[in-house]
Protein backbone atom coordinates (compact mmCIF):
# COMPACT_ATOMS: atom_id res chain seq x y z
CA UNK A 1 0.00 0.00 0.00
CA UNK A 2 0.87 3.83 -0.12
CA UNK A 3 4.55 3.87 -1.35
CA UNK A 4 7.39 2.14 -3.97
CA UNK A 5 10.06 2.10 -2.18
CA UNK A 6 12.55 -0.80 -2.88
CA UNK A 7 14.14 -2.11 0.01
CA UNK A 8 16.77 -4.44 0.38
CA UNK A 9 18.18 -6.73 -1.99
CA UNK A 10 15.20 -8.22 -3.51
CA UNK A 11 12.58 -6.91 -5.84
CA UNK A 12 9.19 -5.89 -4.17
CA UNK A 13 6.16 -5.70 -6.47
CA UNK A 14 3.08 -3.06 -4.57
CA UNK A 15 -0.19 -2.51 -4.56
CA UNK A 16 0.48 0.89 -6.17
CA UNK A 17 -3.85 1.22 -7.79
CA UNK A 18 -5.83 -1.53 -6.21
CA UNK A 19 -6.24 -3.26 -9.74
CA UNK A 20 -9.55 -5.02 -10.58
CA UNK A 21 -9.55 -8.35 -10.01
CA UNK A 22 -11.48 -9.29 -13.15
CA UNK A 23 -8.48 -7.17 -14.80
CA UNK A 24 -5.92 -9.71 -13.04
CA UNK A 25 -7.93 -12.61 -13.72
CA UNK A 26 -7.87 -12.02 -17.57
CA UNK A 27 -4.09 -12.01 -17.62
CA UNK A 28 -3.72 -15.05 -15.72
CA UNK A 29 -6.12 -16.84 -17.95
CA UNK A 30 -4.27 -15.61 -21.11
CA UNK A 31 -0.47 -16.59 -18.92
CA UNK A 32 -2.50 -20.12 -17.77
CA UNK A 33 -2.14 -21.03 -21.65
CA UNK A 34 1.72 -21.30 -21.39
CA UNK A 35 2.17 -21.64 -17.79
CA UNK A 36 -0.44 -23.61 -16.60
CA UNK A 37 -0.67 -23.04 -13.04
CA UNK A 38 -1.84 -24.95 -9.91
CA UNK A 39 -2.77 -24.45 -6.11
CA UNK A 40 -1.43 -26.80 -3.24
CA UNK A 41 -3.49 -26.07 0.02
CA UNK A 42 -1.67 -28.22 3.26
CA UNK A 43 -4.62 -28.40 5.51
CA UNK A 44 -5.11 -29.90 8.72
CA UNK A 45 -9.09 -31.96 8.63
CA UNK A 46 -10.07 -29.99 11.80
CA UNK A 47 -9.68 -26.65 9.62
CA UNK A 48 -12.82 -27.87 7.86
CA UNK A 49 -14.87 -27.10 10.35
CA UNK A 50 -13.39 -24.04 11.25
CA UNK A 51 -14.23 -20.23 9.97
CA UNK A 52 -11.67 -19.90 7.40
CA UNK A 53 -11.86 -22.81 4.97
CA UNK A 54 -15.43 -22.49 4.09
CA UNK A 55 -14.74 -19.26 2.81
CA UNK A 56 -11.75 -20.09 0.88
CA UNK A 57 -12.80 -22.52 -0.57
CA UNK A 58 -16.21 -20.76 -1.93
CA UNK A 59 -13.96 -18.09 -3.08
CA UNK A 60 -11.01 -20.26 -4.88
CA UNK A 61 -14.08 -21.90 -6.73
CA UNK A 62 -14.42 -18.95 -8.27
CA UNK A 63 -10.70 -18.52 -9.56
CA UNK A 64 -10.79 -18.77 -13.11
CA UNK A 65 -7.05 -19.59 -14.37
CA UNK A 66 -5.70 -23.21 -12.46
CA UNK A 67 -5.26 -26.20 -13.51
CA UNK A 68 -5.28 -28.04 -10.76
CA UNK A 69 -5.80 -27.73 -6.78
CA UNK A 70 -4.09 -29.97 -4.81
CA UNK A 71 -4.73 -30.28 -1.16
CA UNK A 72 -2.78 -32.19 1.19
CA UNK A 73 -5.12 -33.50 3.97
CA UNK A 74 -3.56 -34.22 7.33
CA UNK A 75 -4.98 -35.97 10.56
CA UNK A 76 -8.23 -37.25 9.04
CA UNK A 77 -9.52 -40.86 9.26
CA UNK A 78 -11.43 -43.12 6.51
CA UNK A 79 -14.84 -41.42 7.68
CA UNK A 80 -13.60 -37.71 7.76
CA UNK A 81 -11.66 -38.03 4.40
CA UNK A 82 -14.81 -39.05 2.62
CA UNK A 83 -16.48 -36.22 4.21
CA UNK A 84 -13.37 -34.04 3.12
CA UNK A 85 -14.23 -35.25 -0.34
CA UNK A 86 -17.29 -34.29 0.30
CA UNK A 87 -16.23 -30.43 1.27
CA UNK A 88 -13.77 -30.47 -1.60
CA UNK A 89 -16.24 -31.28 -4.06
CA UNK A 90 -18.09 -28.16 -4.97
CA UNK A 91 -14.37 -26.99 -6.67
CA UNK A 92 -15.13 -27.04 -10.51
CA UNK A 93 -11.55 -27.23 -11.37
CA UNK A 94 -9.33 -30.58 -11.31
CA UNK A 95 -8.58 -31.00 -8.12
CA UNK A 96 -7.14 -33.74 -5.82
CA UNK A 97 -6.65 -34.92 -2.02
CA UNK A 98 -3.60 -36.42 -0.91
CA UNK A 99 -5.01 -38.36 2.45
CA UNK A 100 -1.61 -38.30 4.36
CA UNK A 101 -3.17 -40.78 6.78
CA UNK A 102 -4.28 -42.91 4.41
CA UNK A 103 -2.86 -46.39 3.52
CA UNK A 104 -1.75 -45.94 0.20
CA UNK A 105 0.53 -42.74 1.20
CA UNK A 106 0.94 -44.25 4.57
CA UNK A 107 2.82 -47.28 2.69
CA UNK A 108 4.46 -44.71 0.25
CA UNK A 109 5.84 -43.08 3.33
CA UNK A 110 7.12 -46.54 4.67
CA UNK A 111 8.97 -47.28 1.19
CA UNK A 112 10.44 -43.89 2.08
CA UNK A 113 11.49 -44.17 5.69
CA UNK A 114 13.49 -47.72 4.97
CA UNK A 115 15.45 -45.24 2.74
CA UNK A 116 15.80 -43.04 5.17
CA UNK A 117 14.74 -40.44 2.84
CA UNK A 118 10.81 -39.64 4.51
CA UNK A 119 10.44 -36.44 6.35
CA UNK A 120 11.31 -37.46 10.61
CA UNK A 121 8.41 -35.12 12.02
CA UNK A 122 4.29 -34.42 11.03
CA UNK A 123 3.37 -31.10 10.05
CA UNK A 124 2.73 -28.62 7.56
CA UNK A 125 6.48 -29.16 6.09
CA UNK A 126 5.92 -32.88 6.22
CA UNK A 127 2.18 -32.44 4.04
CA UNK A 128 3.65 -29.36 2.13
CA UNK A 129 6.76 -31.55 0.73
CA UNK A 130 4.25 -34.27 -0.50
CA UNK A 131 1.76 -32.14 -2.09
CA UNK A 132 4.91 -30.72 -4.41
CA UNK A 133 5.85 -34.16 -5.33
CA UNK A 134 2.58 -35.03 -6.22
CA UNK A 135 2.35 -31.13 -8.37
CA UNK A 136 5.58 -33.06 -10.07
CA UNK A 137 4.29 -36.20 -10.81
CA UNK A 138 0.99 -34.90 -12.15
CA UNK A 139 2.72 -32.60 -14.49
CA UNK A 140 -0.26 -30.48 -14.63
CA UNK A 141 1.19 -27.22 -14.15
CA UNK A 142 4.61 -24.60 -14.64
CA UNK A 143 4.00 -22.41 -11.56
CA UNK A 144 2.44 -23.28 -8.29
CA UNK A 145 1.23 -20.75 -5.35
CA UNK A 146 0.58 -22.28 -1.82
CA UNK A 147 -1.32 -20.83 0.69
CA UNK A 148 -2.19 -21.41 4.45
CA UNK A 149 -5.69 -22.80 5.23
CA UNK A 150 -6.94 -20.58 8.18
CA UNK A 151 -7.03 -17.02 6.76
CA UNK A 152 -10.12 -15.34 7.82
CA UNK A 153 -9.93 -12.15 5.43
CA UNK A 154 -9.24 -14.28 2.68
CA UNK A 155 -10.42 -13.19 -0.92
CA UNK A 156 -8.88 -14.35 -4.04
CA UNK A 157 -7.27 -11.22 -4.93
CA UNK A 158 -4.79 -13.14 -2.72
CA UNK A 159 -4.19 -16.25 -4.84
CA UNK A 160 -4.07 -13.58 -8.71
CA UNK A 161 -1.76 -11.26 -6.64
CA UNK A 162 0.70 -14.02 -5.15
CA UNK A 163 0.55 -16.10 -8.79
CA UNK A 164 1.08 -13.62 -10.68
CA UNK A 165 5.24 -12.74 -10.66
CA UNK A 166 5.72 -16.38 -11.65
CA UNK A 167 2.80 -16.72 -14.09
CA UNK A 168 3.63 -13.78 -16.49
CA UNK A 169 5.99 -14.96 -19.04
CA UNK A 170 7.30 -12.29 -19.41
CA UNK A 171 8.55 -11.80 -16.30
CA UNK A 172 11.92 -14.01 -14.99
CA UNK A 173 10.91 -14.82 -11.46
CA UNK A 174 10.81 -18.20 -9.96
CA UNK A 175 10.11 -16.95 -6.71
CA UNK A 176 7.32 -14.63 -4.71
CA UNK A 177 6.73 -14.41 -1.19
CA UNK A 178 3.27 -12.80 -0.40
CA UNK A 179 3.35 -10.19 2.60
CA UNK A 180 0.50 -8.16 4.26
CA UNK A 181 -0.01 -6.56 7.32
CA UNK A 182 -1.12 -8.74 10.42
CA UNK A 183 -3.81 -6.45 11.77
CA UNK A 184 -7.54 -7.49 12.73
CA UNK A 185 -9.96 -6.58 14.80
CA UNK A 186 -8.00 -3.45 15.86
CA UNK A 187 -5.33 -5.10 16.73
CA UNK A 188 -1.43 -5.80 15.80
CA UNK A 189 -0.89 -9.54 15.20
CA UNK A 190 2.15 -11.25 13.47
CA UNK A 191 4.27 -11.53 17.05
CA UNK A 192 6.85 -13.81 15.96
CA UNK A 193 7.61 -12.23 12.91
CA UNK A 194 7.38 -8.32 14.24
CA UNK A 195 9.22 -9.47 17.63
CA UNK A 196 11.39 -12.24 16.97
CA UNK A 197 12.28 -12.26 13.77
CA UNK A 198 13.21 -8.80 12.35
CA UNK A 199 14.79 -8.03 15.57
CA UNK A 200 17.09 -10.89 15.48
CA UNK A 201 18.12 -10.35 11.98
CA UNK A 202 19.15 -7.22 13.23
CA UNK A 203 21.39 -8.72 15.84
CA UNK A 204 22.57 -11.25 14.15
CA UNK A 205 23.76 -7.98 11.85
CA UNK A 206 25.30 -6.19 14.71
CA UNK A 207 27.29 -9.27 15.63
CA UNK A 208 28.36 -10.48 12.29
CA UNK A 209 28.42 -7.46 10.38
CA UNK A 210 26.17 -7.22 7.36
CA UNK A 211 25.81 -10.66 5.69
CA UNK A 212 24.51 -10.82 2.32
CA UNK A 213 22.07 -13.71 3.77
CA UNK A 214 21.04 -11.38 6.72
CA UNK A 215 20.71 -8.45 4.51
CA UNK A 216 18.64 -10.93 1.96
CA UNK A 217 16.36 -12.34 5.05
CA UNK A 218 16.05 -8.63 6.11
CA UNK A 219 14.90 -7.76 2.85
CA UNK A 220 11.46 -9.45 3.17
CA UNK A 221 8.43 -7.73 4.47
CA UNK A 222 6.90 -10.62 6.07
CA UNK A 223 9.41 -13.13 6.56
CA UNK A 224 6.83 -16.03 8.29
CA UNK A 225 3.94 -15.24 5.67
CA UNK A 226 2.92 -18.77 4.58
CA UNK A 227 1.79 -17.71 1.37
CA UNK A 228 5.12 -17.90 -1.50
CA UNK A 229 4.40 -19.20 -5.11
CA UNK A 230 7.12 -20.47 -7.44
CA UNK A 231 8.09 -21.83 -10.73
CA UNK A 232 7.98 -25.80 -10.19
CA UNK A 233 11.74 -26.60 -11.39
CA UNK A 234 12.10 -25.18 -8.08
CA UNK A 235 9.92 -28.23 -6.39
CA UNK A 236 12.93 -30.79 -7.54
CA UNK A 237 16.00 -29.30 -5.69
CA UNK A 238 14.66 -27.33 -2.70
CA UNK A 239 14.97 -29.02 0.77
CA UNK A 240 12.33 -27.82 3.13
CA UNK A 241 12.50 -28.52 7.13
CA UNK A 242 10.21 -30.60 8.62
CA UNK A 243 9.26 -27.60 11.45
CA UNK A 244 8.28 -24.27 11.77
CA UNK A 245 11.56 -23.73 9.90
CA UNK A 246 9.34 -24.17 6.87
CA UNK A 247 9.08 -20.73 5.90
CA UNK A 248 12.41 -19.16 6.55
CA UNK A 249 13.90 -22.59 5.34
CA UNK A 250 12.19 -21.83 1.95
CA UNK A 251 14.12 -18.43 1.86
CA UNK A 252 17.40 -19.73 2.70
CA UNK A 253 16.71 -22.42 -0.13
CA UNK A 254 15.87 -19.84 -2.58
CA UNK A 255 18.91 -17.48 -2.04
CA UNK A 256 20.74 -21.10 -2.24
CA UNK A 257 19.77 -21.87 -5.55
CA UNK A 258 19.34 -18.90 -7.43
CA UNK A 259 20.30 -15.30 -7.64
CA UNK A 260 18.73 -12.62 -6.25
CA UNK A 261 16.86 -11.33 -8.96
CA UNK A 262 14.93 -14.21 -9.87
CA UNK A 263 13.21 -13.53 -6.55
CA UNK A 264 10.85 -11.40 -5.13
CA UNK A 265 8.15 -10.35 -2.68
CA UNK A 266 4.69 -8.99 -4.01
CA UNK A 267 1.76 -6.94 -1.91
CA UNK A 268 -1.18 -9.67 -1.43
CA UNK A 269 -3.40 -7.78 0.67
CA UNK A 270 -3.82 -4.74 3.17
CA UNK A 271 -4.65 -6.81 6.17
CA UNK A 272 -4.37 -10.35 6.98
CA UNK A 273 -5.66 -12.48 9.79
CA UNK A 274 -5.89 -16.02 10.96
CA UNK A 275 -5.68 -18.59 13.47
CA UNK A 276 -3.29 -17.04 16.33
CA UNK A 277 -1.85 -19.52 18.63
CA UNK A 278 -0.81 -19.52 22.28
CA UNK A 279 2.74 -18.19 23.32
CA UNK A 280 2.81 -21.33 25.66
CA UNK A 281 5.27 -19.96 28.02
CA UNK A 282 4.89 -23.02 30.48
CA UNK A 283 5.48 -25.66 26.91
CA UNK A 284 8.38 -25.02 24.60
CA UNK A 285 7.26 -27.66 22.75
CA UNK A 286 4.22 -25.80 21.39
CA UNK A 287 2.33 -22.63 20.54
CA UNK A 288 5.05 -19.66 19.44
CA UNK A 289 7.33 -20.76 21.77
CA UNK A 290 8.27 -23.79 19.61
CA UNK A 291 7.70 -21.89 16.70
CA UNK A 292 10.18 -19.04 18.08
CA UNK A 293 12.73 -21.97 18.62
CA UNK A 294 12.31 -23.70 15.41
CA UNK A 295 13.14 -20.33 13.56
CA UNK A 296 16.48 -19.57 15.56
CA UNK A 297 17.52 -23.41 14.71
CA UNK A 298 16.76 -22.79 11.16
CA UNK A 299 18.72 -19.42 11.07
CA UNK A 300 21.79 -20.45 13.45
CA UNK A 301 22.18 -23.53 11.22
CA UNK A 302 22.23 -21.72 7.88
CA UNK A 303 24.59 -19.16 9.33
CA UNK A 304 26.67 -21.81 10.05
CA UNK A 305 26.57 -23.90 6.82
CA UNK A 306 28.42 -20.21 5.34
CA UNK A 307 31.31 -20.45 8.29
CA UNK A 308 29.91 -18.29 11.14
CA UNK A 309 31.32 -19.55 14.37
CA UNK A 310 29.28 -19.99 17.12
CA UNK A 311 29.91 -20.26 20.64
CA UNK A 312 27.70 -20.12 24.05
CA UNK A 313 29.41 -16.18 24.13
CA UNK A 314 28.35 -15.27 20.71
CA UNK A 315 24.98 -16.75 21.57
CA UNK A 316 24.96 -14.74 24.72
CA UNK A 317 25.79 -11.33 22.70
CA UNK A 318 23.46 -12.08 20.32
CA UNK A 319 20.80 -12.31 22.70
CA UNK A 320 21.41 -9.44 24.55
CA UNK A 321 21.73 -7.11 21.43
CA UNK A 322 18.66 -9.00 20.42
CA UNK A 323 16.83 -7.91 23.57
CA UNK A 324 17.53 -4.64 23.37
CA UNK A 325 16.48 -4.29 19.44
CA UNK A 326 13.28 -5.80 20.28
CA UNK A 327 12.64 -3.52 23.30
CA UNK A 328 12.62 -0.66 21.01
CA UNK A 329 10.77 -2.72 18.09
CA UNK A 330 7.67 -2.83 21.43
CA UNK A 331 7.98 1.21 21.42
CA UNK A 332 7.85 1.77 17.65
CA UNK A 333 4.80 -1.04 17.45
CA UNK A 334 2.88 0.87 20.11
CA UNK A 335 3.42 4.43 18.77
CA UNK A 336 2.06 2.79 15.53
CA UNK A 337 -0.76 1.06 16.23
CA UNK A 338 -1.64 4.26 18.36
CA UNK A 339 -1.52 6.57 15.62
CA UNK A 340 -3.63 4.13 13.35
CA UNK A 341 -6.19 3.69 16.36
CA UNK A 342 -5.35 -0.11 17.03
CA UNK A 343 -4.12 -1.22 20.31
CA UNK A 344 -0.91 -3.01 21.52
CA UNK A 345 -0.76 -4.53 25.11
CA UNK A 346 2.99 -3.81 25.61
CA UNK A 347 2.80 -5.67 28.70
CA UNK A 348 1.79 -8.70 26.46
CA UNK A 349 4.53 -7.62 23.94
CA UNK A 350 7.18 -7.76 26.44
CA UNK A 351 6.42 -11.02 27.74
CA UNK A 352 7.25 -12.25 24.47
CA UNK A 353 10.08 -10.96 23.49
CA UNK A 354 11.51 -12.73 27.28
CA UNK A 355 9.72 -15.63 25.83
CA UNK A 356 12.30 -15.26 22.60
CA UNK A 357 14.99 -14.18 24.28
CA UNK A 358 15.14 -17.47 26.26
CA UNK A 359 14.56 -19.40 23.31
CA UNK A 360 17.26 -17.66 21.49
CA UNK A 361 19.61 -19.24 24.33
CA UNK A 362 18.16 -22.34 24.41
CA UNK A 363 17.86 -22.83 20.21
CA UNK A 364 21.71 -21.70 20.62
CA UNK A 365 22.25 -24.36 23.49
CA UNK A 366 20.49 -26.76 20.89
CA UNK A 367 22.60 -26.40 18.05
CA UNK A 368 26.05 -26.98 20.17
CA UNK A 369 24.70 -29.61 21.73
CA UNK A 370 23.49 -31.31 18.54
CA UNK A 371 25.88 -30.40 15.48
CA UNK A 372 25.08 -33.45 13.50
CA UNK A 373 21.30 -32.57 13.50
CA UNK A 374 19.77 -32.12 9.99
CA UNK A 375 16.06 -31.87 10.22
CA UNK A 376 15.81 -31.51 6.33
CA UNK A 377 13.64 -33.56 3.77
CA UNK A 378 15.69 -34.30 1.22
CA UNK A 379 14.95 -32.70 -2.72
CA UNK A 380 12.84 -34.68 -4.78
CA UNK A 381 15.70 -34.97 -6.63
CA UNK A 382 17.26 -37.18 -4.18
CA UNK A 383 14.22 -39.36 -3.74
CA UNK A 384 13.90 -39.80 -7.55
CA UNK A 385 17.01 -40.98 -7.92
CA UNK A 386 17.50 -43.52 -4.87
CA UNK A 387 13.19 -44.46 -5.75
CA UNK A 388 12.99 -43.73 -9.50
CA UNK A 389 8.90 -44.39 -9.88
CA UNK A 390 8.40 -42.64 -6.84
CA UNK A 391 6.30 -39.72 -8.36
CA UNK A 392 4.17 -42.53 -10.78
CA UNK A 393 3.46 -43.99 -7.24
CA UNK A 394 2.47 -41.09 -5.66
CA UNK A 395 0.09 -40.05 -8.30
CA UNK A 396 -0.97 -43.65 -8.94
CA UNK A 397 -2.06 -43.79 -4.90
CA UNK A 398 -3.34 -40.60 -4.91
CA UNK A 399 -5.49 -41.33 -8.32
CA UNK A 400 -6.83 -44.48 -6.55
CA UNK A 401 -7.75 -42.45 -3.42
CA UNK A 402 -9.75 -39.98 -5.36
CA UNK A 403 -11.71 -42.02 -7.68
O1 LIG B 1 3.56 -14.53 11.77
C1 LIG B 1 3.76 -14.59 12.98
O2 LIG B 1 4.42 -13.75 13.59
C2 LIG B 1 3.23 -15.79 13.73
O3 LIG B 1 2.56 -16.63 12.83
C3 LIG B 1 2.32 -15.39 14.87
O4 LIG B 1 1.28 -14.63 14.36
P1 LIG B 1 0.12 -13.97 15.28
O5 LIG B 1 0.75 -13.11 16.32
O6 LIG B 1 -0.67 -13.16 14.27
O7 LIG B 1 -0.70 -15.08 15.89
Amino acid sequence: MADFYQNGIITTLHNLVDRPLDELEKELISFSRIRPMSLVLPSLYSELSGPALDNIINDVAKVPYLNEIVIGLDRADEKEYAHAREFFSRLPQHHRILWNDGPRLRKIDELLQNEGLAPKEMGKGRNVWYCYGYVLASGRAESVALHDCDIVTYDRSMLARLIYPVANPAFNYEFAKGYYARVATQKLNGRVSRLLVTPLIRALKKVYGSLDYLEYLDSFRYPLSGEFSMRTDVLNDIRIPSDWGLEIGVLSEMKRNYSTNRICQVDIADVYDHKHQPLSEEDASRGLSKMSTDICKAIFRKLATQGEIFTTETFRSIKATYFRIALDFVETYYNDARMNGLTLDRHAEEKAVELFAENIMSAGEHFLANPMETPFIPSWNRVISAVPDILDRIYEAVEEDNH
